[in-house]
Order: C-alpha cells, then sequence, then structure tokens
C-alpha cells in the first residue's frame, strides 16, 4: 500500500544541542534502514520549510503507524498521511 506522508517539524529552540544532534542521527539512520528495505521509498525536503515529504510503500495501516511512531523526532512532528491509489491516467497501466 502507498501513502504519501508529509511530516513538518519543530524543534523546541531550548533544547540541548547534544541531545538534538543524538536524536537527528538516530532519525536519520532509521530511514535510510527502511528506505535500504524499500519501504519508504523516496523523501524530499518541502522547499523553504523543515518539512519532508515522504512516500511509503508498506504492508498495511498498521505497518505505516508503526514505522511514524518510531520516528525520533515522532515528538516534534505533525503528520499528514495521504493514502495513495492508480490515477487512471497513469501511463504505467498501459504496461
Ligand atoms: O525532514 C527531516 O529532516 C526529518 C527527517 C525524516 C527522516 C530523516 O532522515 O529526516
Amino acid at each position: 500500500m502507498l501513502f504519501a506522508v508529509q511530516m513538518d517539524i519543530d524543534l523546541p529552540v531550548e533544547m540541548d544541542p547534544a541531545v538534538k544532534a543524538d536524536t537527528l542521527a538516530r532519525e536519520k539512520a532509521y530511514s535510510q534502514e527502511l528506505q535500504q528495505a524499500g519501504e519508504w521509498v523516496h523523501i524530499w525536503r518541502c522547499v523553504g520549510r523543515y518539512s519532508n515529504l515522504s512516500i511509503f510503500d508498506v504492508a498495511d495501516n498498521d505497518r505505516l503507524h508503526e514505522i511514524l511512531w518510531n520516528l525520533p523526532l515522532f515528538p516534534y512532528m505533525t503528520i499528514e498521511v495521504t493514502p495513495l491509489a492508480r490515477h487512471p491516467s497513469d501511463i504505467a497501466l498501459l504496461d
């Protein structure tokens, strides 16, 4: 199942720099592990914002929830999930 997920990040200005660096490093490692596994298909920066737009290909809603819930940055995120379906004009459907 494909999902578009927008993650808006809002880190507290008073966050300890060492905690911030550790959280960001863990976020990057977690994301890259899921990208290697093929579940986190795309990650794009939203221009001009501390946000990303990502595409996930996961087994079901529960798996996406598990992935998002375990993001190290989850406590500092506002997340919007859009389930995706094939568009009838997609030329990939001609294959
Ligand atoms: O968009 C960000 O910077 C937050 C994030 C999610 C996965 C990652 O590596 O960074």
